[in-house]
């Protein structure tokens, strides 16, 4: 088949904000990407295997972990996601998803042991703690100084376990976060991508998704 397919997990949670992000970046970029891209969702292995990335999106992770488990899908995601030539991101709970370790609240999750890191579930606090702020992303997103990041109980990355392989694209600053903030997004490899806030709900801001169809699916 002809051109790339990005693969949206829906098993749980906030997918099909993803796949509208995804599919107006095409909608209105598509020209521009040099080859046709489609954008799916996933919720069997089928599905899974016509998939050149996936994105694992927010929600919660316990769930998503034991639904996984119980349809028999794990093994498919596990070896999925640790195929190289696959790309692939998670967002909050798929970032929890994705990890080697949970540094809290783990007992339910078994997690895809794909991000060399350990994280910190609800790092902020409970859902009415959850806030939206103002990012400069033009460290990596070009000339993206002012994106709209939404934390909805969201984790943070407390610990890099192997600083050759996983870069820290952004450190948060928040009143009583350490000086050099918190790490909120990283990257592993040229393959793996983990962000612990939404950017499919940034409304009508597609800059992240478009970036991630750029520097990821099309490479
Ligand atoms: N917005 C989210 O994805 C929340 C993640 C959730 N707190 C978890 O631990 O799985």
């Amino acid at each position: 088949m002809s051109g790339k397919v990005i693969g949206v997990l829906a098993l749980q949670g906030a997918f099909i904000e993803h796949v509208n992000h995804l599919e107006r970046c095409v909608d209105l970029n598509g020209g521009s990407y040099g080859q046709a891209v489609s954008v799916i969702t996933v919720r069997t292995k089928e599905e899974l295997w016509k998939c050149d990335g996936l994105v694992i999106p927010g929600g919660e992770s316990t769930a998503m972990s034991l639904i996984a488990q119980r349809t028999g899908f794990y093994p498919d995601l596990y070896e999925f996601v640790h195929n190289k030539d696959k790309k692939i991101w998670g967002t909050c709970a798929g970032l929890i998803f994705i990890s080697d370790v949970l540094a809290n609240e783990n007992t339910l999750v078994k997690t895809l042991e794909l991000l060399h890191v350990k994280v910190k579930r609800n790092a902020f606090g409970r859902q009415a703690q959850s806030f939206t702020q103002e990012c400069d992303f033009s460290g990596f997103i070009p000339g993206c100084t002012d994106f709209p990041a939404t934390f909805i109980r969201a984790p943070v990355i407390e610990e890099i376990l192997d600083s050759e392989d996983v870069k820290v694209l952004y450190r948060l600053e928040r009143e009583g976060s350490p000086q050099n903030g918190l790490v909120v997004a990283v990257k592993q490899g040229d393959n793996v991508l983990a962000t612990s806030f939404h950017p499919e709900l940034a409304e009508t801001d597609l800059r992240f998704h478009d970036w991630f169809i750029r520097e990821f699916i099309l490479k």
